[in-house]
């Protein structure tokens, strides 16, 4: 959460002419209701079995950029389909940044409450979890730019000519 998956993952199929999609949004559009009001009405565990009802149906197709949501990658058969039909890029940011970028957004349910606190306890329950990407990026101090940059660079991908 925060790591700038949703903002960076547009700019970089916009650099590289592909199609964008975001499991968050193509789930709420199918579900016609908003990530919140999921968690909120039927909790976690529903919220879970369509994100890997999601991710298994937009994942296999080519030339996309896709952006998970922040805990996809703690179910096993996520990780699997990810690796199967992508190359995963786990971005990273300190707490500090995360809590920085996140603030002004109240929507996120697993932040609710004590942001900094949520914050820690989420990337402490979750180091290791973005272990299995190909590549990883600290975005700390980098722009989206910057970030789309070195994805394309680090994964030998070719970009749409601006001219
Ligand atoms: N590299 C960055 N530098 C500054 N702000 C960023 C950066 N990446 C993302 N943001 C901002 O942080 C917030 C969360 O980004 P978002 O793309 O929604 O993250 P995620 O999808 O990983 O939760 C947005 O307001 C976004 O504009
Ligand atoms: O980390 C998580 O468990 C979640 C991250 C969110 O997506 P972002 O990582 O895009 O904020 C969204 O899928 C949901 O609120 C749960
Ligand atoms: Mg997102």
């Amino acid at each position: 959460m925060g790591t700038g998956k949703s903002t960076v993952g547009k700019k970089l199929a916009e650099r590289l002419g592909w199609q964008f999609r975001d499991s968050d949004a193509v789930l709420e559009e199918d579900e016609q209701t908003s990530i919140s009001a999921l968690f909120q009405n039927h909790g976690e565990a529903h919220f879970r079995a369509l994100e890997t009802k999601t991710l298994a149906r937009i994942l296999t197709a080519r030339d996309q950029v896709v952006a998970t949501g922040g805990g996809a990658v703690l179910a096993e058969t996520n990780r699997n389909c990810m690796l199967q039909y992508g190359f995963v890029v786990s971005l990273q940011a300190t707490a500090e940044t995360i809590i920085q970028r996140v603030s002004m957004d109240t929507n996120r349910p697993l932040l609710q409450g004590n942001l900094e606190e949520r914050v820690h306890t989420l990337m402490d329950q979750r180091k290791h979890a973005y272990d299995f990407a190909h590549i990883s990026i600290d975005t700390t101090e980098l722009t989206e730019d910057q970030i789309a940059d070195r994805i394309i660079q680090q994964a030998g991908l070719v970009t749409e000519r601006e001219d």
